[in-house]
């Protein structure tokens, strides 16, 4: 069993910014979710497991050892998909894989060809292999992104806004992929995308300002909220008045109408119907101040 252990974590950066402030996170093997809108400091506390940066305070304890002392132990052990790679070259998957694998520090040919066909066919790119990655769609470019992060057998994996832009059948084959991969290591898995989360992640954290605001399974998280959601169709032309008089967690479309989901510890008014909280509705009440249930590994 791998862990990763966060302790008091903060960093402000030079222009005042508090981009993180007083993390406390315990990782184990599997996929850990981290939710947050943009600018809540996820990409920081990545950079700073990844030892890229320094905290200001505090530490990351990875399997005992402290990173900030020896950033060398987690790059070694280190897998990372970054939102995007940005140019690709015109090289083909299976050169650019054994150029990235002689940086990794895999040295023995034949133990580097070996790992390359075996990621190339986990990642189902193995008959693509020859073409240029620049060439392939963007399912393709990300499947490949994680062949590179999986090279040298890494025990830490964190992947950047891994599934946007893919479509649907595509999505579906990289949780298949990540999922697989998520357990025998810790995969962390920073997303805005709530249903990716609640799919494949056995514990999350939502980020918010530099904090984490809520700590758990998301089944608990859900768990926790229900009895709170209400749901009622209205006419479009409503919409404004009921987010003046309720607390509107969502509204959607639906059929030709709107559907509203609603907070309330009892029945709004009439119409309303008691709905099973889902992750959306856990991040949106969160994201919208109201009191969810906190009773599970919350924070603060
Ligand atoms: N190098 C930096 N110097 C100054 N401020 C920074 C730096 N990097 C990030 N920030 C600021 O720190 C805060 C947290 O940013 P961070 O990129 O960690 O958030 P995020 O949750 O990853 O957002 P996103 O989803 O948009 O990537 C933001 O206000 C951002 O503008």
């Amino acid at each position: 069993m791998n862990t990763l252990e966060i302790n008091h974590l903060s960093k402000t950066y030079s222009n005042g910014v508090k981009a993180l402030q007083q993390i406390n996170l315990t990782l184990e093997n599997g996929m850990f979710g981290l939710l947050g809108p943009n600018g809540a400091g996820k990409s920081s506390l990545m950079r700073t497991i990844a030892a890229l940066q320094l905290p200001d305070k505090g530490n990351v304890i990875f399997n005992g050892t402290d990173i900030g002392e020896q950033p060398q132990f987690i790059r070694k052990h280190l897998g990372y998909l970054p939102q995007e790679f940005g140019v690709y070259p015109k090289v083909s998957a299976v050169e650019l894989l054994n150029h990235m694998a002689i940086l990794k520090g895999i040295f023995n040919q034949k133990i580097r060809k070996e790992q390359i066909e075996s990621l190339l066919v986990q990642t189902n790119l193995y008959q693509h292999r020859k073409k240029s990655v620049s060439s392939y769609s963007g399912g393709m470019k990300q499947r490949f992104g994680i062949a590179q992060a999986l090279l040298g057998n890494p025990k830490v994996i964190i992947v950047d806004e891994p599934t946007a832009g893919l479509d649907p059948e595509e999505r579906n084959r990289f949780h298949n992929l990540l999922s697989e991969i998520g357990e025998q290591v810790i995969v962390v898995l920073s997303t805005h995308i709530v249903e990716d989360v609640r799919d494949l992640c056995t514990k999350m954290a939502v980020m918010g300002g530099g904090k984490i605001l809520l700590e758990g399974s998301p089944k608990e998280l859900m768990t926790n909220l229900n009895g709170h959601i209400w749901k009622k169709e209205i006419k479009k032309e409503t919409l404004e008045a009921h987010q003046k008089s309720f607390n509107v967690i969502s509204s959607r479309l639906f059929a030709g109408n709107t559907q509203i989901h609603v907070y309330a510890d009892r029945q709004p008014e009439e119409g309303f119907e008691l709905v099973d909280a889902g992750l959306e509705e856990v991040y949106f009440s969160l994201m919208r101040g109201f009191p969810i249930g906190r009773k599970e590994g919350v924070a603060c």
